[in-house]
């Protein structure tokens, strides 16, 4: 269906590889349309979703989630009606492939990337029961193909022609472990998987969810190294979760509308390395002391609270599932040519002095077009307090992830 008077809503956070940028853009991750004709082409907040007319039956939103979606964008109206708008091309057609498709936060990632318009093939990639998953998904009567690759003899075929490559697969934490606990069994795994990824689709974005996040990150980069393929504009680690996290604590914490909040998350991503630059939040807010104090342990405990909660039974995946969807949502927007995406994500950086670092960055069609510097200026004596005491861990986690990949170099 045609859009006819659309106005365009947005939600979500904004904002240096190459050029550093040290202006911060306003925020737009994710855009929801509505018109006369009322179509919704977004579903709940990932951009550019399925084209949903809000009175037909075939409508997953019931339409009075559709009424309080657009009652909740109204606000927005205006401001985004003075942006650029970034129109989604209707030949769109990009292949997104995951690794790990059959686990917690697999399954639920394959089905919020099922509902995108961008993609028209999804290969689902695991050593063991993505079958059922690839059977179950493929009903569902949205475009994109769902094709099942099982096991390391069909992992190359899963990454050929692919656009976007998400790596969730590995073991996820106890109640009592670190996300380094998880070093040595998923270390590998990461290795072998971006050994094909680089063999099979060498310019594909890389989104890196298996932890630890901080160390896979600068193993699946010296993997790409090895093999002559190191593109350090297009190897994301998922950081996504820590501002999904932080938007919807400092919206019930002061009482905002959760649509309209945005907290840069910056670091990396495993306890104190997680750093949510509150002063940076939009909009603008003031915090007492302890808001700060409280809110940051919180955001940076996070993953920890629902591993408690899940007593043994695993970590995050719905709540990560939405943050992955989110960040690939994004980079296929970028791929098509928006020139407005911007996301907080851990990728080899030079805002500081270590070589990866999570910040907002600008993405395009070529990945990373920008890191923003901006949010690491004027920064409060918490943050800059925080900052400073982050760096040793973080700087340790990456030369562990290093020194791993360079023991055991991979086959040219
Ligand atoms: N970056 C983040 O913010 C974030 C958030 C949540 C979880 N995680 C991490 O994501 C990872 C996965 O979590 P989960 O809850 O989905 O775990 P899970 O155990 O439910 O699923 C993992 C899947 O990976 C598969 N797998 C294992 N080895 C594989 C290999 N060599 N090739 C392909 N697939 C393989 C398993 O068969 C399983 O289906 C964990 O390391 C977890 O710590 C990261
Ligand atoms: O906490 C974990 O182990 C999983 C993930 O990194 C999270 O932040 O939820």
């Amino acid at each position: 269906m045609a859009a006819t008077s659309a106005a365009t809503f947005s939600v979500g956070s904004a904002i240096s590889f190459g050029p550093k940028v040290s202006q911060l853009p306003q925020s737009k991750p994710f855009v929801v349309r509505f018109n006369s004709l009322n179509p919704l082409t977004n579903f709940c907040g990932l951009k550019a979703s399925t084209l949903v007319n809000c009175e037909s039956e075939s409508s997953f939103l019931g339409k009075e989630s559709v009424m309080a979606l657009q009652g909740s964008f109204a606000s927005k109206a205006h401001r985004s009606s003075q942006r650029p708008q970034y129109h989604l091309n209707p030949q769109a057609s990009y292949k997104v492939a995951i690794l790990g498709a059959a686990g917690g936060i697999g399954q639920p990632l394959a089905l919020l990337i099922k509902m995108s318009p961008l993609v028209s093939a999804l290969h689902l990639y695991d050593i063991a029961n993505v079958k059922g998953v690839a059977a179950d998904l493929s009903h569902c009567n949205t475009p994109s193909q769902v094709l099942d690759f099982t096991g390391a003899s069909e992992l190359a075929d899963s990454l050929k022609g692919v656009n976007v490559v998400v790596i969730p697969a590995g073991v996820p934490r106890k109640p009592g472990m670190t996300r380094d606990d998880l070093f040595n069994i998923n270390a590998n795994i990461v290795k072998t998987l971006v050994e094909a990824v680089a063999d099979n689709c060498p310019d594909a974005f890389i989104h890196i969810i298996s932890n630890p996040v901080n160390s896979t990150v600068p193993i699946a980069a010296e993997v790409l190294k090895q093999k002559g393929v190191y593109n350090p504009k297009k190897l994301f680690g998922v950081s996504t979760l820590d501002v999904v996290r932080a938007n919807t604590f400092v919206a019930q914490k002061k009482n905002l509308k959760l649509i309209d909040v945005d907290v840069p998350v910056v670091g990396g991503h495993a306890g104190i390395t997680i750093l949510p630059l509150l002063s940076k939040t939009k909009p603008s807010v003031s915090f007492s002391d302890e808001e700060v104090q409280e809110l940051t342990v919180r955001i940076q405990n996070a993953g920890t609270e629902v591993v408690e909660a899940k007593a043994g039974a695993g970590s995050a995946t719905l709540s990560m599932a939405y943050a992955a969807a989110r960040f690939v949502e994004t980079s296929l927007r970028a791929l098509d040519g928006d020139d407005d995406v911007y996301e907080c994500t851990f990728v080899q950086s030079d805002l500081t002095e270590l070589p990866f670092f999570a910040s907002r960055v600008k993405l395009g069609r070529n990945g990373v077009e920008a890191l923003i510097s901006s949010d690491l200026q004027g920064l409060t004596e918490y943050e800059q307090k925080a900052l400073e005491a982050l760096k040793p861990e973080l700087k340790a986690s990456i030369e562990k992830g290093i020194a791993f990949a360079q023991k055991q170099p991979v086959a040219a």
